[in-house]
């Protein structure tokens, strides 16, 4: 705390003993009644104001410290202690204000303390005061209804301040306490306002005690009343006064003018105190004035800042309405927005609704699919495993008749080596001429690109002769053994080499008389159309050559398959001709046969029966010969020239009109086995010839099967081994399988002890035909001889 005597400020003080000092605080409205009490009472004298500064105070209340903050905003250059001085004198200046509207000259006294109680009994003590108004009560006691001290510092004050100072304590107006002077009474009583008015006159006393009850009054809502009262008192006060004075200037006249004069004096006195009394009244009348005036002014003040506190609140409220209504229109944007977001949320929801059930109408649609699917793929399964099943039973099928071919290999080299071929006859061209009359073109049966064919009559054998062209590097030895190598592949189903003519470069095989199975498709020469049956029986046949000539080491590739090397024996047993034929054509000094024949084939209808790979390629594959049989297998089926018809059985199984494309001259055909072998054929023809089916397993099987399944019911009762042999083994005298086959010269096989005995008994006629025999010379037939002994070893 700094000290006192630096901090403390005078302003218009200057007779102690003339003024009334009054304690005010910062509570403006609090100590201004206090003050008007005061003012009211002691009109005529000095009042000097008294405030002790205690500069925590002023931070600790809320709205001081607002203001000092705002102000310490304002003047930042300024002290926080400095700016609080500047606020209590302010404070000050507005009680001196206030006093001076009044008219009454007054003063400050400022100090800072710690201690506001402390610093008010200093200053008395300090400057002698000997008139103090202050406050009775604190804040919170602050009420009309007061009737002791309620303070802290009043209380304190009453009992520490010296006790030459008299103090009135008021609380809102109203005397509430009196702390009489005890010290230098008579000298309190000169000093004391109210006592000066009637110092000399004994009942002055009653009329200060009056004065002092009325004193208390003022400022109470009967103030006027009492004020009245009061100038009466005054009165009677003077009435008093003046009639002592004059009652002593009627005891003692020694000098009439000049009591007279002192009585006029006197008088003049009395006026002159009257008028002072009447002023005096008027002065309070201006007083009371003032104190409305301020009163009014205070509750003008009042309502000017409800004004302002309301248009503030209008402000604020208005301001509020402003945010509360920019929150409304946010709000309801957003909802607008919500809205919006929801509708599209409501659509998206309706999309997706429909996209729902649209889905699960596909769902029920794939079920349904699935199901169907299912159902197919185990019929797949089914099928799959049915095929499996016969597959594994082919395959085991074609591993035994792998190995029977085998151990007929085996069997065929073992009997070959005990076996001794019967030597390929050599005719000489003499010989050839005179059996085709000279090569009568009438002889001639046919001409194909390698020579001519005649009919011929060779030793008494019908034969077929194809003359080979002559010209060429091969020479004779090599014609010779390709002609042995060939002499040797011996099957009942294919045309049996007799001899050859080195010298013409001629090969003479037996005849066959029901000519191609070209001309019998064709019903060449009014030929009868083979029945269903025979070209089942063909196809097994032409199948089971084939196999044979592609089981050869190395596989003996026909090359040229086609109806017309399909050859027919009196009892329309097929032979395949023209195997191997390849090794005895003349061929260029650099092409390889097989790309000659290929080339040449290009260009003539031959080509139709050709593997397409074989055309592009030139390379000759077993392969080739199977595309060429599936040819022939639909042209047995369709009777159909060659050309296109492929794929018109195509389109007709597709279609599923296949039936309208069987060839009805070969009877009634049973349609599903017929179907089957269509399949069978078109994939025989698969542009891929490894898509093509196999030989043995695919082909011959079936066809086997077929035959077997569409023999008649008559035959169907004989035993295994009867349905199963070959007609042309079985003599057509004896009516059993052969066992020394010899060709007559009718054509036809008989068993040799047969024809010898039919011959030797008379007949010149042949037991076939009943025609008579050109002569009686029997030719053995090697070749079915050992293709029956080939099947008997199978069974
Ligand atoms: N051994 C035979 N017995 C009876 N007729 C035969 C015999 N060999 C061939 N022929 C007949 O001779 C015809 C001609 O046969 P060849 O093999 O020479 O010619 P292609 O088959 O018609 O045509 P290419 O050989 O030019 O392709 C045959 O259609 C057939 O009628």
């Amino acid at each position: 705390m700094e000290n006192f005597e630096e901090n403390e400020q005078e302003r218009g003080l200057c007779d102690v003993e003339e003024t009334i000092f009054v304690a005010v605080g910062r509570n403006i409205e609090k100590s201004k009644t206090t003050l008007f009490w005061a003012v009211q009472n002691f009109a005529e004298k000095k009042i000097c104001l008294l405030h002790v500064h205690k500069p925590i105070q002023v931070v600790a209340a809320f709205k001081e410290r607002k203001y000092a903050v705002n102000r310490l905003k304002q003047h930042a250059d300024k002290g926080f202690r400095e700016l609080e001085r500047e606020r209590v004198s302010e404070v000050l200046d507005q009680y001196l204000l206030i006093l001076g509207q009044a008219g009454v000259q007054g003063g400050t006294i400022l100090i800072e303390k710690d201690n506001v109680e402390n610093g008010i009994v200093d200053i008395i003590a300090r400057q002698k005061i000997r008139w103090l108004v202050m406050g009775a009560a604190e804040d919170k006691y602050y009420s009309k209804k007061l009737v002791e001290l309620k303070s802290k510092k009043a209380i304190f004050v009453c009992q520490q301040a010296p006790i030459s100072c008299h103090i009135w304590f008021c609380c809102k107006g109203r005397l509430i306490y009196t702390r009489n002077s005890i010290e230098d009474r008579s000298e309190v009583e000169i000093a004391d306002p109210f006592l000066m008015l009637n110092s000399d006159v004994g009942t002055m006393q009653s009329g200060h005690v009056k004065l002092e009850s009325l004193t208390h009054r003022l400022g109470s809502p009967d103030a006027e009343e009492d004020a009245d009262e009061l100038e009466t008192s005054c009165c009677s006060v003077q009435s008093s006064w003046s009639s002592n004075s004059l009652f002593g200037t009627s005891k003692s006249t020694p000098l009439l003018t000049d009591e007279l004069t002192h009585f006029q004096e006197e008088k003049s006195q009395s006026r002159i105190e009257q008028a002072k009394v009447e002023a005096k009244n008027s002065k309070r009348i201006v007083y009371e004035e003032v104190v409305k005036r301020w009163k009014q002014e205070d509750n003008a003040v009042e309502a000017k800042c409800k004004v302002k506190a309301m248009q503030s609140l209008c402000v604020k409220e208005m301001s509020q309405r402003k945010e509360l209504e920019e929150l409304l229109a946010k709000e309801k944007k957003e909802l607008e927005r919500i809205k919006n977001q929801n509708d599209e949320t409501v659509k998206e929801l309706h999309m997706v609704h429909n996209q729902n059930s649209i889905m699960k109408g596909q769902i029920t649609e794939s079920h349904c699919v699935v199901k169907e699917l299912e159902e197919k793929i185990i019929s797949a399964v089914e099928l799959l495993i049915s095929f499996k099943q016969k597959r594994d039973e082919l395959r085991i099928e074609c591993g035994n008749a792998k190995r029977r071919v085998k151990e007929l290999k085996r069997l065929g080299k073992r009997e070959a080596a005990s076996f001794s071929w019967p030597e390929l006859l050599e005719f000489s061209f003499i010989e050839l001429n005179q059996a085709t009359n000279n090569l009568d073109p009438s002889w001639k049966i046919g001409e194909g690109r390698y020579g001519n064919v005649y009919r011929g009559l060779l030793r008494h054998l019908h034969v077929a002769i194809k003359m080979l062209p002559s010209y060429g590097s091969q020479s004779l030895l090599e014609f010779k053994h390709e002609v042995e190598v060939l002499s040797r592949v011996r099957h009942p189903n294919l045309v049996i080499l007799i001899g050859t003519c080195p010298e013409s470069r001629s090969l003479v095989y037996e005849y066959l008389r029901n000519g191609s199975l070209e001309d019998c498709l064709a019903c060449k020469d009014k030929k009868t159309p083979l029945l269903w049956q025979k070209r089942l029986q063909i196809a097994s046949e032409v199948c089971s050559a084939l196999i044979y000539l592609h089981s050869n080491e190395p596989p003996i590739i026909h090359g040229n398959l086609k109806p017309s090397k399909v050859l027919l024996d009196a009892n329309l047993v097929s032979k395949l001709g023209d195997f191997g034929i390849f090794h005895l054509i003349p061929q260029g000094e650099t092409t390889s046969n097989s790309t000659a024949l290929c080339n040449e084939s290009k260009n003539n209808s031959s080509s139709v029966y050709m593997d397409p790979e074989y055309l592009e390629t030139g390379k000759l594959t077993p392969e080739a010969d199977v595309y060429s049989f599936g040819i022939i297998l639909l042209r047995l089926l369709t009777g159909r020239p060659v050309l296109g018809i492929m794929k018109d059985v195509q389109c007709a199984l597709q279609k599923g009109n296949f039936n309208a494309l069987l060839d009805c001259s070969a009877g009634d055909w049973p349609r599903a086995e017929a179907e089957q072998l269509a399949h069978l054929a078109l994939r025989c023809c698969e542009k891929n010839r490894l898509n093509r089916p196999d030989l043995v397993s695919d082909l011959w099987s079936v066809l086997e099967a077929m035959k077997a399944s569409c023999e008649s019911p008559v035959s169907q009762s004989g035993s295994k081994e009867h349905r199963r042999i070959p007609s042309h083994f079985v003599c057509p005298i004896l009516q059993e399988v052969m066992k020394d086959p010899h060709i007559a010269a009718d054509g036809f096989t008989y068993e040799g002890e047969a024809i010898r005995g039919w011959l030797k008994s008379g007949h010149n006629t042949s037991p076939m035909t009943n025609l008579k025999l050109e002569h009686c010379d029997l030719l053995p037939n090697y070749a079915l001889h050992q293709a029956i002994l080939e099947w008997q070893q199978q069974w």
